[in-house]
């Protein structure tokens, strides 16, 4: 354990705290912190093996093309996600609505893969064994809807790769099995949290169906 933390290994622990210090005490949600899970996320993505490249790479468009915009000139804009709903609502929906490169439509994408996550650990969590079964059904539950066939059919067929449940707890770094269930237990409300909290600014705003 000390070694693989030397040679620079994460736990998964560390990347699901990153969405604990996500909501402020007047319930925003930080975007700092929301990025740096999603990017431990996909380092977690990466390590599974080639055959979810295809997901990790745009996943990393969309992370990086977030990071631009609060690294850049308005960055104090995007220091929470209702910070920069505000901002880019400014210009009026249709503006919105017409860009490709907003933070909006980039989070929103990230948002309804949150949701995935959710569901994927609470089965992961609940012991099915099978984790493409209850990957897929995650998915189906919830990205699915917003993809064309071709998408689900990669990301099905993917999943079948996914390493078994017990494979899966150990290479979460979290410790022993147990501790890992328990770990997933504590994380899973906060990851809720940041989803129902986005889900009811951008359903607020209209934005639940950004192009
Ligand atoms: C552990 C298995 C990981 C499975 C990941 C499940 C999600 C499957 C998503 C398949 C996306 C395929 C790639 C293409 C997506 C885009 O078309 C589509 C639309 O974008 P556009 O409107 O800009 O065109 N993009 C998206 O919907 C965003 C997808 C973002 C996926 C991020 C997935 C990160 C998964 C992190 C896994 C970590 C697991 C940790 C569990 C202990």
């Amino acid at each position: 354990m000390a070694a693989a933390a030397a040679a620079g290994a994460f736990s998964l622990r560390e990347v699901l705290e990153a969405f604990q210090r996500c909501v402020t005490e007047q319930r925003e949600v930080l975007l700092e912190p929301y990025l740096s899970g999603w990017r431990g996320l996909i380092r977690f993505l990466q390590s599974l093996g080639t055959v979810f490249s295809f997901i990790s790479k745009d996943a990393v468009a969309k992370v990086s093309l977030l990071e631009g915009h609060c690294g850049g000139r308005q960055g104090q804009q995007y220091v929470s996600l209702q910070s920069m709903v505000r901002h880019e609502l400014a210009a009026g929906p249709a503006a919105l609505r017409a860009r490709s490169d907003s933070g909006c439509r980039t989070v929103l994408r990230l948002h309804r893969a949150l949701r995935w996550l959710q569901l994927f650990l609470e089965g992961l969590r609940s012991g099915d064994s099978r984790t493409s079964v209850v990957c897929t059904d995650a998915y189906n539950a919830s990205l699915a809807a917003y993809h064309p066939w071709v998408v689900r059919k990669a990301a099905t067929v993917a999943f079948c790769a996914l390493p078994s449940r017990d494979a899966f707890l150990e290479i979460m770094n979290v410790g022993p099995r147990e501790e890992a269930v328990a770990m997933l237990g504590e994380a899973i409300p906060y990851i809720g949290d940041v989803y129902s909290i986005t889900q009811e600014l951008f359903a607020q705003h209209k934005l639940l169906d950004l192009p």
